[in-house]
């Protein structure tokens, strides 16, 4: 750990973390090695403790080995001080936790009392376990005073969501309630309002004035192999669409909010969301990759989506007539997380023939981000023929900055909710997608390796998606 670790927030309420889940993929995967991370930085205030919850009854040793593996493997590996002085606040409560029976859960939180200790409670298993888990809080008095996170999706469905958020209001204070969404916690996407609104260069041109189309674009290679069952039941529109890309779509989209406060971004980004025009199915092409099928786990004649490219419309003053161009999907030729600003071509000027990409603001999401300014400028040499140049900015190179889980799991020990979902958004989010979800029509086959189905690739107009600048040397 480094010396200063904990000091800073020495004076803060010591936390119990709770995951429900800790054994789980995300937990182990995301969430453990994102705790670490905090306490490396010297996040977490002085006293804590991570107590691990679910159905097996493993000891707290067992637990601890767990969590070392889950480092070892996914996050940056302890050495065996750093190690000591970690495990000597982790805990396991097994044997469950429902309305019927507590498991261990109460007896462990015996050591926390909640007048002394901050509650937190994570919810890293399936959505179908987050209304019994919540109706759990309610009957053990754990939801008095304490903080809850909802891993995504909220909800699978428009009934299911509202069945949810009852079950939730039911127990819970909405300023007790923190749903996460992780492509909220990138470090650049929460470039897409400060450069925005921190610079006048880019303020005046965010409109339908100056750009032509919005790309937001986040196709993978990666494929579902580890978690058919589950991608099966779900698929790209809801894994990905209802839930990132949307929130990326109101990042961009979003009226100017009365401050950078809590309240009033997360207001400015749910309420962009009521704007966003129902999803025609006729503007939107499905594929599913060759071979999905054959996977372990998926239904042999399955016609759940691994891809998804479509054009939503955002029905607000500024963005009247712009195309918000969503694409996504498994098994593609390569990995990106881009949202493209296509700006439109001076109208009546001296040059025309200015190239396709030569006029495009790009946001990189993946990793620790980027931004890339692609312009059109003279080509070095005699006469005068147009190139396309671009600069690119890695935020590296501004700061060191957190993975996306450690960002947002600060901020849920902060009590700041400004990078959370909230239902009034989610709820239009569910009205918008609901043409798409009920589409039951068969997606088009693609090869793996393929940038899917090439009827997608019309979706975006004759220049069609733009591809990442090349790199410098
Ligand atoms: N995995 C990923 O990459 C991502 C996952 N998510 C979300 O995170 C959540 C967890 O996903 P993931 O970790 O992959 O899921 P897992 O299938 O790995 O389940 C997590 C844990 O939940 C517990 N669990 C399973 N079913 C129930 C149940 N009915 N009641 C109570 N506990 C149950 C199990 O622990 P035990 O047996 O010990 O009780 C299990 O280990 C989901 O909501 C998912 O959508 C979000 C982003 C990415
Ligand atoms: O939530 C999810 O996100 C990942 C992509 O996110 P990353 O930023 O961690 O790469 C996606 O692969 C997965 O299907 C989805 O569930």
């Amino acid at each position: 750990m480094p010396e200063n670790s904990s000091q800073e927030t020495s004076t803060e309420s010591p936390i119990a973390f709770v995951l429900f889940g800790a054994a789980g993929d995300l937990a182990k995967r995301m969430v453990l090695p994102a705790f670490y991370e905090l306490a490396t930085h010297g996040l977490l205030p002085t006293r804590w403790a991570l107590i691990g919850a679910g159905r097996r009854s493993w000891s707290d040793d067992e637990f601890r080995a767990h969590v070392r593996d889950s480092l070892n493997e996914f996050g940056s590996a302890p050495d065996d001080s750093d190690w000591e002085e970690f495990a000597g606040n982790l805990r396991f409560a097994g044997g469950g936790f429902t309305v019927d029976d507590p498991g261990a859960v109460l007896d462990v939180l015996g050591d926390y009392p909640k007048d002394t200790w901050q509650l937190v409670h994570y919810l890293a298993v399936p959505p179908t376990a987050f209304g019994p888990l919540t109706e759990a809080f309610g009957a053990h008095d754990l939801a008095a005073g304490s903080r809850v996170v909802y891993e995504k999706p909220f909800g699978t469905s428009r009934d299911s969501f509202h069945k949810l958020d009852k079950q939730v209001h039911d127990v819970f204070d909405e300023k007790q309630v923190f749903r996460i969404d992780h492509f909220l916690g990138k470090e650049n996407t929460q470039n897409l309002h400060v450069l925005r609104f921190a610079n006048g260069l880019f303020t005046g041109v965010w409109n339908n004035r100056h750009v032509e189309q919005v790309q937001i674009d986040v196709p993978e290679t990666l494929n579902i192999d580890d978690r058919a069952k589950f991608y099966d039941s779900t698929g790209a529109v809801l894994d990905m669409v209802v839930t990132h890309l949307f929130q990326v779509a109101a990042e961009v989209a979003m009226e100017p909010p009365l401050s950078l406060s809590a309240d009033d971004l997360q207001t400015a980004r749910e309420s962009v969301i009521a704007a966003f025009r129902p999803l025609d199915p006729s503007e939107a092409v499905f594929g599913q990759y060759e071979g999905y099928r054959d996977v372990d786990g998926v239904a042999p004649d399955s016609t759940t989506e691994t891809f998804i490219a479509l054009r939503m419309w955002v029905d607000t003053d500024r963005w009247h007539g712009v195309p918000f161009l969503l694409r996504t999907g498994k098994c593609l030729g390569r990995s990106a997380q881009r949202v493209n600003l296509v700006f439109r071509n001076p109208e009546d000027g001296p040059i025309t023939h200015i190239p396709a990409d030569g006029n495009v603001l790009s946001f990189d999401l993946s990793g620790e981000g980027a931004i890339d300014l692609r312009m059109t400028i003279k080509k070095p040499g005699p006469g005068l023929s147009l190139s396309t140049a671009h600069m690119e900015l890695p935020l590296k190179e501004v700061a060191d900055g957190l993975s996306p889980y450690s960002r947002l799991l600060s901020d849920v020990l902060r009590g700041d909710r400004s990078l959370f979902t909230r239902p009034d958004g989610l709820q239009h989010v569910w009205d918008v997608a609901t043409p798409l979800i009920d589409n039951e029509g068969t997606p088009l086959p693609y090869p793996q390796g393929s940038m899917g189905p090439s009827e997608a690739d019309t979706l975006a107009g004759p220049a069609g998606w733009v591809e990442p600048a090349p790199q410098h040397d």
